[in-house]
């Protein structure tokens, strides 16, 4: 059984003929693009626009019709995984570095649909080391800023090199002890010089789609959520 492809399917239940939908990434948002790729082989009609360049990849192989910001007035859904979810469905992302596109799309989707297996889902979020993309000019620097905030950051590496995000930038990865207040630190983490984004996605969740104690989808509405048919 595979619960990512349980819940990255069941986000298609959503997408219907006309829209523009926001294309997320990762191992459970996979599920989603390749199914929708099988409806518009099979007649669905969408514009896709994609939040990384491994996306992009993916739904030109198959043959998902791409649009850019310049032709859009609006991402109708938006659909994409998460690192972490908390009780109010405020998310830890960028795990796989793609945060800052996702972000700018998830925060221009009229909804915004969360695909998580359970075990990503926790009481208060901090479990996961918060991903924080940064201006390689001086990042020791904008390390040294985060600390104050309460951080630990380290420098993303692959085999001894800078990860590079598709944007050119670092990531530190940055370990709170403490995250119940996670807006504020959103915030603040944004005033740093040298920080472009940071991984916390707060009060932008309409609905998590996870699984139940028989492994069937569920569907997570958020108290605030802003769902909008
Ligand atoms: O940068 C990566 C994204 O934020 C992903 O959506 C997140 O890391 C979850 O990915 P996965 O579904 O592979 O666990």
């Amino acid at each position: 059984m595979n619960e990512k492809k349980i819940v990255g399917e069941k986000a298609v239940d959503f997408i219907k003929d006309g829209m523009v939908v926001g294309l997320g990434t990762g191992s459970t948002v996979y599920y989603t693009i390749l199914k929708l790729g099988q409806l518009v082989k099979d007649g669905l009609s969408i514009q896709g626009i994609p939040s990384s360049i491994q996306t992009k990849e993916l739904a030109q192989k198959l043959k998902i019709p791409l649009v850019s910001f310049k032709d859009i007035n609006q991402i109708d859904v938006a659909i994409d995984g998460a690192d972490e979810v908390d009780s109010d469905f405020n998310l830890i992302k960028g795990g796989g570095g793609a945060l800052l596109r996702e972000k700018i799309i998830a925060s221009g989707a009229k909804n915004f649909i969360v695909v998580v297996t359970p075990s990503k889902m926790s009481k208060t979020l901090g479990s996961f080391p918060l991903p924080v993309e940064v201006v390689p000019f001086g990042y020791e620097m904008t390390a040294k800023h985060i600390k104050t905030l309460g951080g630990k950051p380290s420098l993303r590496e692959i085999s001894g090199t800078p990860f590079q995000t598709d944007n050119g930038n670092y990531i530190l990865d940055c370990v709170f002890p403490n995250l119940s207040q996670p807006k504020e630190v959103e915030t603040c983490l944004n005033l740093i010089p040298g920080v472009v984004e940071n991984g916390l996605f707060t009060g932008m969740t309409d609905l998590v789609i996870s699984l139940d104690g028989r492994n069937h989808a569920v569907l997570l509405e958020s108290g605030g959520s802003k769902w909008k048919q």
